[in-house]
C-alpha cells in the first residue's frame, strides 16, 4: 500500500520518501490509521517488517510541537536497542524538528540530565535509567498521551514487568498503549491488555513465524566439535557479515577471541562490557568493520544492521521466541538471509519445538569436510586475487616482478599467495572452547505451553538479582542463563544466499562468489590479525 493513503502528514510523507521506503509494510499499512486515530495496538509481525516505523510515524504526526512536554513514551529491551529506535524516530521527524531523547544506562547520567532539560517531546529509554530519572525527577510523564512497550512480550515477561508496572504508574490513564514485536505469546498478551483500552489486535498474518527470506539449517553436531565446524562452515559459506549467538557470556569471549586467534575479524558484546565498549562493537559492526559479531541474546531483539547475511546459532536457544528473534536479524527488509543452528544430539527436541513454533522446517546440513573447506577458503582467495590483480598498476612492479619470475617457479609465486590469502586452518590453531552443559532433556510435546510450563525453565523469578548470571552457565534458572542474557545486561546498569542448495553454495547456504568479491570488507584486515600460533581459551572457572 501507498503510504499517501495512510492520512501521514507531507512533511512525514517526504521523511518517508528521504529513508527510501516505496510502499508501506503490511504491518505499517494496517497499525498507522489505527494508531492515527488514537486506538491501542498491539502490533505483531515478522522480524524486520518495518515496527519501528509504524509506530514512530503515527507518533510524530500526533505530537504537539508547541507542547514542551514528555508526550511519548518507547521502552526498549536493551540500550543498542534504545539507541537505534532513538536514531529512528529523530530522522523520520527531522522536518518538523521533533525532539528525541534515548535514556540507557551505563552512561552519563548528567548528560542525559542536561539533554533532558532540553525539553524533549519523544523520550525512548531503557526500564532500569527511566526509573532512576523519574525518581530523580528529571524524567515527567504527567503529559505523556503515547506509550509504546517495544518488543513488548520481553518487556511484560517476569524479568521486566515490576519495572514496567512502576513506569507506567507514572504515565496518565487517559493514554494511547501500543504494544509491538514479532513474538506475543497468549499468555503475556493477557499481562498487557491489563495495560490498555480496548486494544486492537493487529497481526500480519504470515505461513510461518520467522521471516520467509531466511533460509534455515542446522547441523548435529557433538559440543566439542560445533568450533571447527563452524569455522568451516564459515570458509564454506563465505558470510559477509554475520553474528554468532552464544548461551552464556563466557561463551561469547571465548568465541570471539577464538574466532580472532583463527584470522576472523570478530568481537563479541555481552552485558558485562561497559557500555562504551558495547556502542564501539556495535558501530564497528554497522560501519562494516567488523565481519562477525558474537553476542548474548542481548543483540537478540530489533537490532537492525543492513548487511548481515547469517545469523549462527552456536547453542540452541532454550526459548522458542528467541530462535524467532535472533534469525530475525538478517532477512530483513526483503534482503534474503541464512541461519545456521548447532544442535547437540540430546537437544532435538529442542529444535522439533522451535519448528513448531515457526512453523517452518530447519534442513539438515553435513559439516563440511576439510578439503570443502579448503575448496571454500580458495574460492575466496581467487576472488580475492581476481580484485587484487584489476586494482594493481602493472607497470609499476613490472621489473620486479620480471626479477621474481626469473628467481621462482610460477607456481610456486602463486601457491605463496593463495597461502597467505587463506587463513589458518582448523587444525593449526587449536581453539578450545569451554563445554556448555547441555540444556536439560526435553520433556517433548512442548510447542503448546510455550512460557508457562514449557521449558522456559521452571523458575521465572530469574536473575532478579542482576549478578551478571551466567558465568559457568548457573544461574536460577535451573542451571542456565536466560539465554545468556542476564538482568544485568537489561538493567544492572541501567541499575542493575543464498541459502539455496544449489552448486555455488555446495550445499552451504553460501553467497555467490560475485557478491563476495564486490563486498570483500575487511577480509584481508581479518587475515591480518590471523597469528599461526596454538591458542588455547583459558577461562576463570
Ligand atoms: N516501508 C518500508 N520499506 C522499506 N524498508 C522499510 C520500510 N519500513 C521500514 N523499513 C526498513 O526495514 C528495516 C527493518 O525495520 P524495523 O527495524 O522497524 O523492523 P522490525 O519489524 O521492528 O523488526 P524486529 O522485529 O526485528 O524488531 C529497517 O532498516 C527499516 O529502515
Amino acid at each position: 500500500m501507498k503510504f499517501t493513503e495512510l492520512g501521514l502528514s507531507d512533511s512525514l510523507l517526504k521523511a518517508v520518501t528521504r529513508a527510501g521506503y516505496e510502499e508501506a509494510t503490511p504491518i505499517q499499512a494496517e497499525t498507522i490509521p489505527m494508531v492515527l486515530d488514537g486506538k491501542d495496538v498491539i502490533g505483531q509481525a515478522q522480524t524486520g517488517t518495518g515496527k519501528t516505523a509504524a509506530f514512530a510515524l503515527p507518533i510524530l504526526q500526533r505530537l504537539d510541537f508547541d507542547n514542551p512536554n514528555i508526550q511519548a513514551l518507547v521502552i526498549s529491551p536493551t540500550r543498542e536497542l534504545a539507541i537505534q529506535t532513538q536514531e529512528e524516530i529523530f530522522r523520520l521527524g527531522k522536518d518538523e524538528r521533533a525532539k528525541v531523547q534515548v535514556v540507557y544506562g551505563g552512561s552519563d547520567i548528567r548528560r542525559q540530565i542536561r539533554n533532558l532539560k532540553q525539553h524533549p517531546q519523544v523520550i525512548v529509554g531503557t526500564p532500569g535509567r527511566l526509573l532512576d530519572h523519574i525518581r530523580r525527577g528529571t524524567v515527567k510523564l504527567d503529559h505523556v498521551k503515547m506509550l509504546v512497550l517495544d518488543e513488548a512480550d520481553e518487556m511484560l515477561d517476569m524479568g521486566f514487568l515490576d519495572d514496567i508496572e512502576s513506569i507506567i504508574k507514572q504515565v496518565p490513564s487517559e493514554r494511547q498503549t501500543m504494544l509491538f514485536s514479532a513474538t506475543m505469546p497468549p499468555e503475556i498478551k493477557r499481562i498487557g491488555v491489563q495495560f490498555m483500552t480496548e486494544p486492537h489486535h493487529v497481526k500480519i498474518k504470515a505461513k510461518e513465524l520467522t521471516a520467509d527470506t531466511v533460509d534455515q539449517y542446522y547441523v548435529k553436531a557433538k559440543e566439542f566439535e560445533k568450533f571447527d565446524i563452524m569455522t568451516r562452515l564459515f570458509d564454506v559459506q563465505a558470510p559477509e557479515l554475520t553474528i554468532v549467538f552464544g548461551r552464556t557470556k563466557r561463551r561469547v569471549d571465548e568465541l570471539s577471541k577464538g574466532l580472532e586467534a583463527r584470522g576472523y575479524n570478530a568481537a563479541g558484546i555481552h552485558g558485562d562490557l561497559s557500555q562504551q565498549r558495547r556502542t564501539q562493537i556495535m558501530r564497528q559492526f554497522k560501519a562494516g568493520k567488523l565481519d562477525i559479531l558474537v553476542a548474548t541474546d542481548v543483540a537478540a531483539r530489533g537490532l537492525d544492521v543492513s548487511g548481515v547475511t547469517h545469523v549462527y546459532n552456536y547453542d540452541i536457544p532454550q526459548d522458542p521466541d528467541s530462535y524467532v528473534h535472533r534469525v530475525g536479524r538478517t532477512g530483513r527488509a526483503g534482503h534474503k538471509g541464512v541461519s545456521l543452528t548447532f544442535v547437540t544430539p540430546n537437544e532435538m527436541e529442542y529444535l522439533r519445538v522451535i519448528e513448531k513454533l515457526t512453523k517452518k522446517r530447519m534442513l539438515p546440513l553435513k559439516p563440511p569436510t576439510d578439503a570443502e573447506a579448503f575448496a571454500g577458503q580458495i574460492a575466496a582467495a581467487e576472488a580475492n586475487v581476481d580484485s587484487l590483480v584489476a586494482k594493481t598498476k602493472t607497470e609499476k612492479y613490472a621489473d620486479q616482478a620480471a626479477e621474481l619470475l626469473a628467481k621462482y617457479d610460477a607456481t610456486d609465486l602463486v601457491a605463496a599467495l593463495l597461502n597467505d590469502l587463506t587463513k589458518d586452518d582448523a587444525t593449526a590453531v587449536p581453539v578450545k572452547i569451554t563445554p556448555e552443559r547441555p540444556l536439560p532433556r526435553h520433556k517433548g510435546g512442548g510447542g503448546g505451553n510455550r512460557r508457562g510450563g514449557g521449558y522456559r525453565g521452571g523458575n521465572r523469578n530469574r536473575n532478579r538479582s542482576g549478578n551478571g548470571g551466567s558465568r559457568g552457565g548457573n544461574d536460577r534458572r535451573g542451571g542456565y542463563s536466560h539465554n545468556g542474557r542476564s538482568r544485568d545486561d537489561h538493567r544492572s546498569s541501567d541499575r542493575r544466499n543464498g541459502g539455496s542448495n544449489d552448486r555455488k553454495s555446495g550445499g552451504y547456504g553460501s553467497r555467490s562468489r560475485e557478491d563476495n568479491r564486490s563486498n570483500n570488507r575487511n577480509h584481508d584486515e581479518g587475515r591480518k590479525q590471523s597469528s599461526k600460533r596454538n591458542f588455547t581459551i583459558r577461562t576463570n572457572d
